[in-house]
Formats: C-alpha cells, sequence, structure tokens
C-alpha cells in the first residue's frame, strides 16, 4: 500500500501561490529479502511514470542493491554506465524530469582507479538529467558499519558533490550527502560555504535510531540555513527494520512534509526564495569566528 503525503505550507504567498517554487517527490521505498533487483527496479520505474510531473525526483541509499544487503554488494555491484542507471536514465527521459537515482553499489570499470584500499567498489549517488544524462555523482565520504559492511567492502569517496539544476522555477543550486554522512556537520557545512540550497539525501537508516535521523536532519537543515530533503527506505532486509520517515526539511528547522513508517511519495513544493530571506532576516552564518577557532 503506498501512502501519498503533500506538503502543507510553510511560507505561502498571502493568495497561496509560490514565488519560485520547485516541486519535489521523494519516494520511499519499502522491500524485503524476496524481491529480485531487476523487479524492483522494474518496480519504482512504473512508480516514477505515474507521478504527477516534478522537477525533481529522489530516490533513497541503495534501494535496488539493498542498503544492508552486504553480502551480495561485490555479485550485484554495476558500473555506473550499468543496467540500473540505465533504466532510471530512460525514466528520467520520458517524464522530463530531474531524477536523483538514489545510490547504486558503483565497480570500478576495467582499467579505472580502484581507490586507495583497491577494492573498487563505492557506495554512488547518480543524479540524472531531464534528458537522461548522468549529471553528478556523490561517492558516500562516510563509512557506516564500524569496521563492517561499508568500511569492510567499500572505498570512501573523496569529494564534494554540488552542482546546479536548472529547473522551471529557474537555477537551484543542490549539494548531494548519503545516509550516515548526516552525523558529520562539517560535510553540510562545507555544502553550504559552496552555496547550496537544497541537500539531497538518500538513505537507508534502521527503524532504531530513527529520532536521529530526524533530529539530525533538522539540525543540519537549522544551522546551515539550507533545505535538507531527506529520503529514507522502508521494509525489513538482511534482518534491518528501515526507519522510514522522509522528511523535508526548511532553512528555518521546520518539517515542511513527512512520511509514516510504511512505503509512499512525499510530494511538495519548496518556496526557494524563503532560504533567502531566512538568511537575511537572521543572519547567523555571518558571526562565525572561524579564525578565532583555528580554521
Ligand atoms: N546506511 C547508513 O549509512 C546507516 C546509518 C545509520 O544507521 C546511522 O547513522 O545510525
Amino acid at each position: 500500500m503506498v501512502d501519498c503525503a503533500a506538503g502543507s505550507d510553510v511560507d505561502a504567498g498571502r493568495d497561496g501561490t509560490r514565488v519560485n517554487g520547485l516541486k519535489v517527490a521523494l519516494l520511499q521505498v519499502s522491500y524485503g529479502d524476496d524481491e529480485p533487483l531487476r523487479d524492483r527496479v522494474e518496480r519504482v520505474s512504473q512508480w516514477v511514470r505515474g507521478l504527477e510531473p516534478t522537477d525533481l525526483v529522489l530516490l533513497p541509499e541503495l534501494w535496488a542493491h539493498g542498503g544492508f544487503a552486504s553480502a551480495s554488494w561485490r555479485t550485484t555491484a554495476e558500473l555506473v554506465s550499468g543496467q540500473t542507471i540505465a533504466q532510471m536514465a530512460s525514466v528520467a527521459r520520458e517524464t522530463g524530469t530531474w531524477l536523483h537515482a538514489g545510490s547504486v553499489i558503483e565497480k570500478a570499470d576495467e582499467g579505472a582507479d580502484r581507490g586507495s584500499e583497491g577494492r573498487g567498489l563505492w557506495n554512488t549517488s547518480v543524479l540524472l538529467s531531464p534528458q537522461g544524462e548522468v549529471h553528478k555523482t556523490y561517492r558516500k565520504i562516510h563509512r557506516f558499519g564500524f569496521g563492517d559492511g561499508e568500511p569492510r567492502l567499500l572505498e570512501a569517496g573523496t569529494d564534494l558533490a554540488v552542482v546546479d539544476l536548472e529547473a522551471n522555477s529557474g537555477s537551484v543550486r543542490v549539494g548531494m550527502a548519503t545516509c550516515y554522512d548526516l552525523r558529520f556537520p562539517e560535510l553540510f557545512r562545507q555544502l553550504g560555504d559552496q552555496g547550496v540550497e537544497v541537500v539531497l539525501l538518500p538513505a537507508a537508516w534502521p527503524m532504531p535510531r530513527v529520532e536521529h535521523w530526524r533530529l539530525l536532519g533538522r539540525a543540519r537543515a537549522l544551522e546551515n540555513q539550507t533545505w535538507v530533503l531527506q529520503c529514507n527506505t522502508a521494509g525489513t532486509h538482511s534482518g534491518v527494520e528501515m526507519g522510514g520517515h522522509s522528511q523535508i526539511v526548511a532553512p528555518t528547522g521546520e518539517v515542511l512534509a513527512e512520511l509514516g513508517s510504511g512505503e509512499g511519495a512525499l510530494v511538495a513544493e519548496l518556496d526557494l526564495d524563503l532560504l533567502k530571506r531566512v538568511r537575511a532576516d537572521f543572519p547567523v552564518l555571518a558571526d562565525r569566528r572561524l579564525s578565532t577557532l583555528g580554521y
């Protein structure tokens, strides 16, 4: 059963219309261990095709390869040009929308750099343009697992990902981060310093720590005065119950819209001018004392 939540207005104009609105849809994909990878890719493709038109669709972390299915990552890993991203690129082209395809287990191409630990595998998020081109990739910098899972099997990403999108409402600068990255405020501060207005954060965040997820998303949005779009997974796979509760957080730290724990779509329109107003009205970032603190 798919739930649908529409965001309430944080700051609608007096007549209810918006200036500079960016319409987004976050798909909280639920899955277990029984659904084959290719079936899930097909199911999610159909879901995106059936959405009302939006500027940007965001999918969760490793929704195809399994956020905690680390035992199979070596065998299911794909090139960024592999089948999963190729299919999602077709969907982006057909629907004419920016599609953040969540993340995949990326394997290094033959002869290409395999990373500093020589593993040749990454947790890589892929942002596709409405023309179906790979516009930007982001390899997750902070690996989750405390010595197991990601840090045992994958390489750590080394580069920030900041990119401008041309949407119907104009240009918007987005930054990419993934799941566990949410616990590292210095990454979000750097994205903010590069002019990011909207952070796109796919995740496979488990239920037992879902309150951390909600709180940290609000903190990252509030302290950097940016939008934070958090798209989590639902269901239970590899023995881990996912937390759901995807949310869209405004630069005020307020939650514009959120989902519960099951599968669902979160559709909302972001007033991008709100960010400028919040920064003008409460210019906290201008009061930083970086040199005093040794930066
Ligand atoms: N997939 C992840 O990065 C999980 C992160 C997590 O569970 C946590 O930070 O807590």
